[in-house]
């Protein structure tokens, strides 16, 4: 038996239509057992029965569940299922259809396939009626992997690589993007009753970066080290270079500071090239920063803000629309703007001004003082890291 969740919120509204048209002609009606989310955060109880009931009734054998929906119904599910308490053996295995709008897993999934045309056509359907059948074949891509394996034993799994983000108050998986800075604000931001009402579509998000992009954040940041010690990218080198083998502090403040386990957080907005999900090692998490008071051209003056806003955003926001140039982008041959590094994850300590504490998980927006990031590695006898197939 599959599990299928569908959320009929996500995107425009297609959830429903991929099921009745797609997946019962693909895997049999009695072969499939649905769940549909009725409000936000229901994802999260779905996700948990699904593994007590599957713990209890099938310990040995694993869990297939297929996904239909954007990265807010996979990450209520992960949530669900792994802060559940779970115990057990189980293997959890997701097949990802995107019927939301942005979909960043599964275009980290399938690069070549889910373009930004692509991306458009889906986030605007009501029902894959409206979608031409090469546009279907991409969105059935993950789900057709899951199909063949149960019909020939193929095995088409990759692990799905998360974070741990501890909030003190709360604790949450992440399997995209912890942020902080512009990328939180502007999630923050775009959000409010009066934003949805003045703007249709992604439009609400170009407002909100509008709104923040002359604001930083304060805050201490302290990475840790794998293993391996913290390396850092360097664009004179076009690689990774050993930083240190010990923790490395930086000081503030932060105009834009992203934790990310995928390169890309749509089809072609890539600020953390180097992060493919299914390149990015085991115990490391992917950490991009702009720290604008490393730029020489800025004197202290109080309009710096401004002139950073002005100067550099451009062209580094024009980089992380490009395939991720922006890495490569230096002040004069050799001081990188965007630092990117790669660590075993981070403590950061928030400032007291507006906005200082904002932290998005995956796009959901939260509060919190200290925010704890960890690569997510599975605990004694609790369930395995979860797998996606393919
Ligand atoms: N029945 C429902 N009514 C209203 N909201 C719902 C319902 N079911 C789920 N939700 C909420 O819908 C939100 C959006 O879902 P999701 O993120 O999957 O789609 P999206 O935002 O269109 O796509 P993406 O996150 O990929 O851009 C989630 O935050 C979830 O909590």
């Amino acid at each position: 038996m599959v599990e299928v969740v569908l959320n009929p919120a996500a995107g425009s509204g297609l959830a429903e239509s991929v099921y009745t048209t797609h997946l019962v002609p693909l895997l049999g009606a009695d072969e499939l057992r649905v769940h549909r989310t009725t409000s936000a955060g229901d994802g999260v109880r779905i996700g948990r029965t699904l593994i007590h009931t599957h713990t209890s009734l099938h310990p040995t054998t694993p869990l297939d569940i297929i996904l239909v929906g954007g990265d807010g119904t996979t990450h209520e599910i992960l949530n669900g299922i792994l802060l559940s308490s779970a115990l057990g053996s189980v293997q959890v295995r997701l097949a990802v259809v995107p019927a939301g709008t942005a979909n960043a897993l599964f275009a980290a999934l399938y690069p070549e396939h889910w373009t930004q045309d692509v991306q458009h056509r889906v986030a605007a359907a009501h029902s894959t009626a409206e979608l031409d059948a090469s546009v279907v074949d991409v969105m059935l891509r993950s789900v057709k992997s899951l199909a063949a394996s149960l019909r020939s034993g193929t095995q088409g799994c990759v692990d799905l690589p998360l974070m741990h983000v501890d909030l003190g108050s709360q604790q949450i998986v992440a399997h995209l993007v912890t942020s902080h800075a512009l990328h939180a604000a502007i999630l923050h931001d775009a959000d409010t009753p009066a934003m949805r009402a003045r703007h249709t579509g992604i439009d609400r998000f170009k407002a909100a970066a509008a709104l923040n992009a002359t604001r930083w954040t304060q805050a201490t940041l302290t990475l840790h080290p794998p293993p391996s010690g913290i390396q850092q990218y360097s664009p004179k080198t076009s690689s990774f270079e050993l930083v240190q083998n010990a923790e490395l502090v930086l000081e503030g403040p932060f105009l834009y500071l992203n934790a990310m386990l995928t390169d890309r957080l749509e089809s072609a907005f890539i600020p953390a090239p180097l992060s493919s999900a299914l390149r990015l090692p085991k115990d490391a998490v992917d950490v991009v920063v702009i720290r604008p008071t490393r730029d020489p051209a800025l004197t202290g003056q109080p309009n710096d803000g401004e002139t950073f806003a002005q100067t550099r955003l451009g062209p580094i926001t024009a980089g992380m629309y490009a395939g991720g140039t922006h890495i490569d982008l230096t002040y004069d041959s050799t001081l990188p703007m965007v630092e990117y590094f790669r660590c075993a994850g981070y403590d950061l300590h928030a400032g007291g001004g507006d906005k200082d504490r904002l932290v998005c998980t995956d796009g959901f927006v939260s509060d919190a003082e200290h925010v704890k990031v960890t690569r997510w590695q599975p605990q004694e006898d609790a369930l395995p890291a979860p797998l996606i197939w393919r």
